[in-house]
């Protein structure tokens, strides 16, 4: 699947929304990548994920065990993804703001590959890697929807986009002065 046609699904559900965001990272963005408003419709979903796993399958060698997705913006694709690669979906979420994975066991050595939703820093991701890896697993890959920094970032395992997007992105106190000038609104979920 192109780029452009996984654009146009967010499109099409009204996904791609435009204003001032506050970052899971703490940046700045004139756009936000809303991707709940995507995976309402199982559809969209089925046909984005299948891609994915069509993706991780051809760049992945050997066995996968688990999917995992960090919640909650991974859950859904994390999920989907896992049903087209035919293993299990486990998630990790936080507790007092660090990923844990709570409601399952993992074994040593289980392979696993991450999947996201969107990646913007890559920070969600190095903090599932952490997590995972304290309990012994391998993490064999990452993989996301869309990859905001357009191949820039740097998780420490290979990342698999189904597609590349770059979006600006500025620290608090650099903003351009079009964006200070609109209230900030964060609509994820860590912190909350
Ligand atoms: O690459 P990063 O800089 O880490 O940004 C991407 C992360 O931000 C969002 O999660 P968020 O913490 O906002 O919460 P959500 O999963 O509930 O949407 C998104 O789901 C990714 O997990
Ligand atoms: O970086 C983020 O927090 C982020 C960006 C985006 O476009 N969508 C999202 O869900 N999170
Ligand atoms: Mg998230």
């Amino acid at each position: 699947m192109h780029t452009s046609e996984v654009l146009d699904i967010f499109r099409s559900a009204g996904a791609v929304l435009e204003g001032h965001f506050i970052l899971t990272s703490g940046l700045r963005s004139p756009v936000f990548l809303q991707k709940a408003r995507v995976f309402m419709h199982a559809d969209k979903t089925e046909a984005l994920c299948k891609a994915l796993a069509d993706k991780i399958r051809a760049e992945v060698k050997g066995d996968i065990d688990y999917v995992v997705g960090p919640a909650i913006g991974g859950l859904i694709p994390a999920y989907e993804t896992s049903r087209h690669l035919k293993v299990p979906a486990i998630w990790v979420e936080r507790e007092q703001g660090t990923f844990r994975l709570r409601r399952f066991e993992i074994e040593k050595g289980a392979r696993v590959v991450i999947v996201e939703d969107i990646v913007t820093t890559g920070l969600s991701i190095r903090e599932t890697i952490e997590c995972l890896r304290a309990l012994g697993a391998e993490v064999v890959a990452a993989a996301c929807i869309i990859d905001r920094s357009a191949g820039k970032t740097d998780v420490g395992v290979p990342l698999i986009a189904l597609a590349e997007y770059e979006v600006p992105a500025y620290p608090a106190d650099q903003l351009p002065p079009e964006l200070a000038a609109i209230p900030a609104v964060k609509p994820g979920s860590r912190n909350i």
